[in-house]
């Protein structure tokens, strides 16, 4: 008989690159769950009470239990169903190193992509092109294998799908050039194999329209700082 791993809920919403790490782990390891849509401009009184303190998707709620933060929420994924396509390494040292990379692409990458991305002044978008690059660089270095986590998609992997999908809409959308295949060749092959993936693939949103919220974010930017 399958074990009965209790009820579980994820509140999401459509383009959020965070809400997108735990829906893919989920389908990763097949886990059945009820999915939650939220309207961030007017957010449910459940995701409020689950997510007092940030008030922010994704939340994952398992057996009434919930849980905030994708990369806390990837980790738990993992140890509760950790025999279907493992997250995280086995060994003690590559598993620290995973959440170190992990974190290094949410406390580095990210802030400095959106640096150069949706900042009017130019010089700090200048040094936020500058800031990105450097991080992609180290990324670019750590990537042995198909992916981070080896033949198969990892924590890191996960973590880094922002770089795959994400960024390059931003990139078409904001007019900048900063995870080409020719300063970055595997980091570029790698984003092409984790979104071609038919589990990654089946999650993420409509380019189109994403490419369309990052413009009318740059406009706004641009319009406030006038
Ligand atoms: N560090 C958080 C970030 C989550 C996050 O920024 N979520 C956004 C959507 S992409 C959100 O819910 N924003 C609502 C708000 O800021 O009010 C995580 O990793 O889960």
């Amino acid at each position: 008989m399958a074990k009965d791993y209790g009820e579980v809920k994820f509140f999401g919403t459509v383009g959020s690159p965070f809400a997108k790490r735990v829906q893919i782990a989920l389908d990763l390891k097949g886990v059945q769950y009820t999915y939650f849509e939220e309207d961030l401009r007017n957010k449910s009184e459940l995701l409020l009470k689950y997510n007092p303190i940030h008030k922010k998707v994704p939340v994952l709620v398992h057996k009434g239990r919930p849980l905030a933060e994708s990369l806390v929420i990837l980790e738990y994924i993992d140890e509760i169903w950790g025999s279907n396509h493992p997250l995280l390494p086995q060994q003690p040292y590559d598993k620290a190193l995973a959440r170190f990379w992990s974190r290094f692409i949410d406390d580095k990458c990210l802030p400095a992509i959106l640096k150069a991305a949706f900042t009017a002044n130019k010089e700090e978008r200048e040094k936020g092109s500058e800031e990105s690059l450097e991080a992609l660089e180290y990324l670019e270095n750590e990537l042995k294998d198909k992916f981070f986590g080896g033949e198969s998609i990892g924590l890191v992997d996960i973590a880094a799908s922002y770089l795959a999908f994400w960024l390059p809409a931003i990139e078409e959308a904001v007019g900048l050039k900063l995870l080409t295949s020719d300063k970055f060749p595997k980091l570029h092959k790698w984003g092409q194999e984790f979104t071609n993936h038919p589990v990654v693939k089946k999650t993420l949103p409509q380019r189109e329209k994403v490419v369309g919220f990052f413009k009318a974010r740059y406009a706004s930017i641009i319009a406030a700082s006038k």
